[in-house]
């Protein structure tokens, strides 16, 4: 063998070795959603609600998930809530496998791990129940602690969240507004590692969906909860650091915003950049808009320069080329 055949070998080698080395697709993310497939099928229909969909949310989070009625976003949360399986893929929250979970480790993930706020008010709270008890009742049923001790949490959730006043209310006995940071405070009860919600200022108007995102921030900002909030509500989307968007069951695009502070003045102002995805394939989706302007259908050229890549429409047809 000639010693250039032997380096490249050994080339090879040491290539395999590191690529085994690497850190697996988010290891360090508390969600780490990997080509995430949700296949319904409904009298021999079969539709695809997520399609190969990656997401990774970092611990301490607070960010936001939007996209058109129909993208997956509901599919994804009932996924992550621990209600619903995928069909393939993979999905990990808090070190637990929303795939390979039996039934006794999915209520312990759905108890303990995860809390979720729905859009509907009286899907998060029992009716009959004050908003205390309510918030207890998370507690009781996963069993350990005293009584006093609970009580103690629920005071300290109702305070956190400005509805102390609440807290021998039922349900119907408080305002939209309220019942929304009750229903948060019951589902940070048991300290989940992240809280799900699901339009969560969808039936309030912008005053009181606006108290409710304030409640949000400060259990992320207080507590560290990791927050992923599903919404169509612009004024949420607008104050978060990070919104990702779905379309067609991908996550396609997302912003961040950043704080920027002017040097020779010293005043502050809120960055925002838009991103498009780029999966581990390589695949990126480009915006319809953008596509749809320069009539880029099926093909077209890519050329790699020193610090881009370039995308260009498929050459045009030439002029008077021969007819078949
Ligand atoms: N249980 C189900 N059976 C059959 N199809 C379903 C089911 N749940 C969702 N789908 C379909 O999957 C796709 C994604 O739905 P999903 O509810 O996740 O969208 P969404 O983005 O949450 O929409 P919206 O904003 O209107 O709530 C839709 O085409 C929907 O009709």
């Amino acid at each position: 063998m000639t010693s250039s055949t032997e380096t490249t070998l050994a080339e090879l080698e040491q290539r395999a070795a590191a690529r085994r080395d690497r850190p697996s697709y988010g290891h360090d993310a508390l969600i780490a959603c990997d080509r995430l497939v949700r296949i319904f099928s409904t009298d021999g229909v079969e539709v695809q609600a997520l399609q190969g969909l990656d997401l990774l949310v970092t611990e301490g989070e607070l960010m936001a998930l939007v996209g058109a009625s129909g993208s997956g976003k509901s599919t994804l949360m009932n996924i992550l809530a621990g209600l619903d399986v995928p069909t393939a893929g993979s999905a990990k929250v808090a070190g637990c496998d929303l795939l390979a979970m039996g039934q006794k480790e999915r209520l312990r993930y759905r108890r303990d791990v995860v809390g979720f706020v729905w859009q509907q008010t009286s899907r998060n709270l029992l009716s009959y129940l004050t908003a205390a008890q309510n918030i207890t009742l998370p507690m009781q049923l996963r069993g350990g602690g005293r009584n006093r001790e609970r009580a103690a949490r629920a005071e300290a959730l109702l305070e956190m969240l400005d509805v102390a006043d609440c807290r021998d209310r039922r349900p119907a006995q408080m305002s939209g507004g309220q019942q929304q940071r009750v229903a948060i405070a019951v589902a940070l009860a048991n300290n989940p590692s992240v809280l799900l919600a699901d339009e969560p200022t969808g039936e309030l108007d912008s005053a009181t969906g606006e108290q409710v995102f304030a409640a949000f921030r400060r259990a992320n900002e207080e507590l560290g909860t990791t927050i992923v909030i599903v919404t169509h509500d612009q004024a949420v989307a607008d104050e978060v650091r990070r919104t990702v968007a779905i379309r067609d069951g991908r996550t396609s695009s997302e912003v961040l915003r950043r704080t920027e502070v002017d040097a020779a003045t010293g005043k502050e102002s809120q960055v925002a950049r838009e991103y498009a995805m780029l999966d581990r394939a390589g695949r990126l989706q480009l915006p319809a808009e953008y596509t749809e302007a320069l009539g880029m259908e099926h093909r077209v050229v890519l050329e790699l320069e020193q610090d881009h890549i370039g995308v260009w429409p498929d050459a045009p047809k030439e002029q008077g080329a021969s007819k078949e």
